[in-house]
Parts: C-alpha cells; structure tokens; sequence
C-alpha cells in the first residue's frame, strides 16, 4: 500500500523556491531516509507530508488524504524535530503521561524503559535539558507512540556519538518488532545507512534518486591510477566526480553500467575502490564548480 503520494508538488516561500516538481511515492512499512544537502528542501517535505504546510503547487496524499489540517491523518502521524515544545509547567515525567492519551499505539513500557535508560529525571523540565538531552527525549516519544507514520527530521541533533548509535539501534529494533512507515532526515548517511531501506535523495528542491539501499550500493564504481590510463578508460561512461592526487593520479567515480570490474582491471595500474552510500550522494548532489579545490585553485 502505498502510504505517501506527492505528484508535482511544488513549494515557494516568496521567492525562494525549495521544492521543484517533486514526483514521489513512499510504500508501507519502509524505513526510508532523506537525504540532501543543507537547504535542498527536507524540511519542507516533511512539513507538507506532516500538513504544518501546503504546497503551493501540486499535491499530497498521505494515507489517501490531503494531510493539511487533516484530523485522520495527524492522528497517524508523529513529527519529531528539534523544535518540539512542551507546556513548561511539565515536568518530563508529566509529558510521558500525557501524550500517551495521544497516541493509540503508545507504549508505556518501551517509553518509561528508554527514559530510565538515558537515566532521565522524572521531575526535570524538557526546556532546562541539554540541547543532545532534549533530542534523546523527543526520539522516545517518537518510537514509544509507534505510530502507522512516523517522522523524525534530523533526531541526533546535539546527541553525542554513543547516544546517536543507542538511537539508530532502538529504532531499528523496535521497527523490526513493530514494522511502520518511517522517513529519517539526516545528514549522517554513514551512520543510518545500515538501518534504511530506502533513500530518497533530494537535490535543490527536486528528486535526484529513490532507490533501495542495496542498489545504491550498486551504483558507482571509483577508479584510481595514472592520469592517462584513467582517462583512457573513461572513455564511454557517465562521470560523476573526479578528482585530481598528487604525483599525476586521478581518481575518477563513474556510474556502474553493469560493468564487470576485469573490464577495468586488465591495466595493472588501474586500482577499482567501492564508493560509499555517503561519497555517492556528495557526488550526485554535488554543485558544477569542481567542489572545495575550485576554490584554491582561483
Ligand atoms: N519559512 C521559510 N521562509 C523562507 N524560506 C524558507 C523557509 N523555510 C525554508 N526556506 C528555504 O527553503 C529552502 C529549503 O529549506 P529546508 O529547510 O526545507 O531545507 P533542508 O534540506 O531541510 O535544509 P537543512 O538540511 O539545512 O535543514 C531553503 O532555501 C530555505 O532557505
């Protein structure tokens, strides 16, 4: 079933245009990250997804209805992001309380075992944590509500690297138990790749690719050797980043056309490397100025 539907959906704020004609669909129970640079537009598809805001073109289905102002469907939503407040007059014990009224898939034994497990305080104020704290607390609340969609928009924000990893453990433990739709905006793709299924990544407001994680992994191939084998070699394929060493090397990332590495591999110089989930996104979402070194070069 497919949970989450944009076709052509378009935002502008003023003139800012920060999503582009974006085509989509997002299947039930996937666990898909977003990725993209800063800016490309994350947010804002979440928030449209979410019904905070509405495309100003295009649209969005979300459980087969538009979310915006949408009663069923932010009952099955969730959206957790660093902004989150709470009445001060809560302690964090108060707010565990009541947002379990909220959600009707709430788990109480899951919520109060993660809270003690980041050895919380029961009678702390969520506005006097720690900025790594607050997100800790508002990840509990995202998975303890297990709802059918569930959104966190960069979660780990401040979180220390052993927080961050407890996290993406928790999540991924707890969507095998209870499978649900959940999109993840991160900018750590190295450190969620092995829990996605799914990445959708975006690229100045618009879709740059949807694809499984195992595909991506398929997608690239980098080549390193001397400058003139390299080139030689490049002959015929779509290019995705190159990049200039020391002593006339060159190293050289092309799309994987199905191409076996003894293709590659019959000049003894030429050295074949994997291309990681997080080099491939850089690349394909790179901008067209040759990246940091244009800079030194000028
Ligand atoms: N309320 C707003 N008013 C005006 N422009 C906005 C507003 N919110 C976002 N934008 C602009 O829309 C574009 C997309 O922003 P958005 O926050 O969706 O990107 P993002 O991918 O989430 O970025 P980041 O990774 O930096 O959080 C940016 O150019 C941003 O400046």
């Amino acid at each position: 079933m497919t949970v989450i539907q944009g076709e052509n959906l378009t935002k502008s704020y003023g003139k800012t245009l920060a999503l582009d004609n974006l085509t989509f669909q997002i299947e039930e129970n996937k666990l898909t990250g977003l990725i993209g640079r800063n800016g490309a537009g994350k947010t804002t598809l979440l928030k449209l997804i979410a019904g905070y805001l509405k495309p100003s073109r295009g649209e969005i289905n979300v459980f087969s209805h538009n979310p915006f102002d949408s009663l069923q469907v932010s009952a099955n939503i969730i959206f957790i992001d660093n902004h989150m407040a709470f009445p001060t007059a809560f302690s964090l014990d108060d707010i565990l309380t009541e947002v379990a009224h909220y959600y009707q898939n709430w788990n109480a034994k899951l919520a109060h075992g993660l809270f003690d497990y980041f050895s919380f305080n029961p009678k702390q104020r969520h506005g006097s944590l720690s900025k790594g704290n607050q997100s800790t607390f508002n990840m509990i609340i995202g998975l303890a509500a297990r709802c059918p969609l569930t959104i966190f928009d960069e979660p780990t924000s401040g979180m220390d690297s052993a927080v961050r990893k407890d996290f993406y453990r928790a999540l991924l433990k707890d969507y095998l138990e209870y499978p649900r739709t959940i999109i993840l905006s991160s900018h750590l793709l190295s450190e969620v790749e092995d829990i996605l299924e799914d990445i959708l990544l975006l690229r100045d407001g618009t879709k740059c690719l949807h694809q499984s994680v195992l595909e991506l992994k398929e997608y690239a191939l980098g080549l390193k050797g001397p400058k003139q084998t390299v080139l030689e070699r490049l002959k015929g394929q779509e290019i995705l980043h190159t990049e200039e060493f020391a002593q006339g090397s060159l190293y050289a990332v092309i799309k994987n056309q199905g191409l076996t590495s003894q293709q590659f591999l019959k000049h003894e110089d030429l050295e074949l490397l994997p291309v990681s989930l997080e080099d491939l996104c850089i690349y394909l979402t790179g901008n067209a100025k040759g990246g940091i070194d244009h800079v030194f070069k000028q």
